[in-house]
């Protein structure tokens, strides 16, 4: 705390209460001195090249400061979390795929960077964080740690990026940045690298948008592979770009899980498996088409359960007959409340839970829904649809992220949930449960 207080940057936004444009524009030119005085002790400096470095939004305002990480230009959607901690794990979240981040926390990197275990497989649960590097295509930070402390960490945030070719800018008002993209809403923007950073696109249609193509089908496994074999439920993850602690969390519980293309035809192959389960991941889910018209197969003509998160929320509203469209700033924070409307098993009706999101896009609220079908949960700040269920409970959705990594853990046996689901539906079915390894064995073998 007494570090946040230490910089004149954050010192001048705290006494505006709510700067005016003009002097939101001046503050953005507001840098720091990236010179540091190396401390005698033995805590890891970080360094940084400070080449000058601009956030050009297509709406035409410019923020200048300092770069870090990899000293390269990027283009991409210009969005802000609220998030507190846990920058590594949302900038390895593959849902952050093309955007530049925004972090609302002004001091980002102080706790560096730990050593993310290298996976049995590249997208496997026995890595650390959320996937094997960056995803989102630049971060913005009011003012990166020059030093980092934590008995993990192995680098700085400014070599991470480099390592993974994501640059970084620091020295930028970054609360100014969010005032303007709350009230103009998520934007698309270009972070500057080098001597001529200063200078903006030439024109808006320099600006390029990600929300046109299939971010889905870059991030998404290419091939099926499947994690500890012997769990005694088999669930198929359709994975649009899955966080690594979904597989986790599922593993963690007992669950063999075998993670599938995006747009497998999972009708072909539903034998094999207990349960159905729908990832996170990054874009309009308008480009999944495809995969919604198997996964109305699956709502429609099977009988085993079908869980969503996130994008997957999304895929199974729209495969419901619900509408998905774009929010303007979208939810990206940690302490997002959701409202509980229905009972199932660890979820209570009438109950606030704080939840952990970042999307852009949300289902509809229509009356009356689709038939069959009810909301879930609602944002108690927006009142955006936070999931929906079938009437029979077996199909169910959150636009949450009950696995969190980061954020709270309030969810989190929305997993238990599923998987007792999986287990009576299998039993139901006539076969019989396997020996299940307890969790712990499960958990020990990650
Ligand atoms: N985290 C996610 O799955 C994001 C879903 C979708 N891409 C959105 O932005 O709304």
């Amino acid at each position: 705390m007494l570090s946040l207080l230490r910089t004149s940057s954050c010192a001048t936004r705290r006494t505006l209460a709510a700067p005016s444009w003009r002097a939101r524009r001046s503050l953005a030119t507001v840098t720091n001195d990236l010179t540091f005085q190396p401390r005698a002790n033995n805590q890891t400096v970080v360094s940084t090249d400070g080449q000058p470095a601009s956030l050009h939004l297509k709406t035409g305002q410019s923020f200048h400061g300092k770069s870090f990480g990899a000293p390269k230009s990027a283009f991409g959607e210009t969005v802000f979390s609220t998030s507190i901690t846990s920058y590594t794990e949302s900038m390895t979240d593959p849902s952050y795929r093309a955007q530049l981040l925004v972090f609302t926390t002004p001091l980002i990197g102080n706790y560096g960077v730990p050593k993310n275990v290298a996976p049995s497989h590249d997208r496997g649960p026995n890595m650390l964080l959320e996937a094997p590097g960056v995803q989102c295509a630049g971060v913005i930070v009011a003012d990166l740690a020059l030093k980092y402390s934590h008995y993990q960490a192995v680098e700085s945030l400014s070599e991470w990026c480099l390592r993974w070719g994501v640059p970084g800018i620091t020295g930028v008002d970054t609360r100014a940045i969010t005032c303007l993209l709350r009230d103009q809403g998520t934007t698309l923007g270009q972070l500057a690298i080098g001597a001529d950073s200063h200078i903006p696109p030439a024109s808006p249609e320099d600006f390029w948008d990600p929300a046109k193509e299939n971010l889905v089908a870059q991030v998404s496994t290419r091939e099926a592979y499947t994690l500890n074999p012997e769990g005694d439920v088999h669930i198929a993850l359709l994975d649009y770009g899955a966080k690594a602690n979904i597989a986790r969390s599922l593993v963690k519980r007992g669950a063999k899980v075998t993670v599938l293309p995006w747009n497998t035809d999972v009708w072909a192959i539903k034998d094999q498996f207990d349960g159905l389960f729908l990832s996170n991941g990054p874009g309009d889910p308008g480009h999944c088409m495809e995969s919604v018209h198997h996964v109305r197969k699956m709502i429609q003509d099977w009988n085993k359960p079908i869980f969503g998160i996130c994008m997957g929320n999304q895929i199974i509203g729209l495969s419901a007959g619900l509408e998905a469209y774009r929010m303007r700033f979208g939810n990206r924070g940690h302490n997002q409340p959701a409202l509980a409307l229905a009972n199932h098993r660890s979820i209570k009706a009438g109950r606030i839970y704080v939840t952990s999101q970042n999307h852009q896009y949300a289902l509809r609220l229509v009356d009356p829904f689709p038939d069959g079908w009810e909301p879930w949960f609602i944002n108690a700040n927006d009142s955006s649809v936070e999931g929906v269920r079938s009437k029979d409970g077996r199909v169910a959705c959150v636009q949450f992220h009950p696995e969190s990594a980061g954020g709270p853990l309030d969810t989190i046996e929305m997993f238990t949930d599923f998987l007792t689901d999986c287990r009576a539906a299998k039993s139901a079915s006539g076969q019989p449960a396997l020996k299940s390894r307890s969790s712990r064995a499960a958990q020990a073998s990650l």
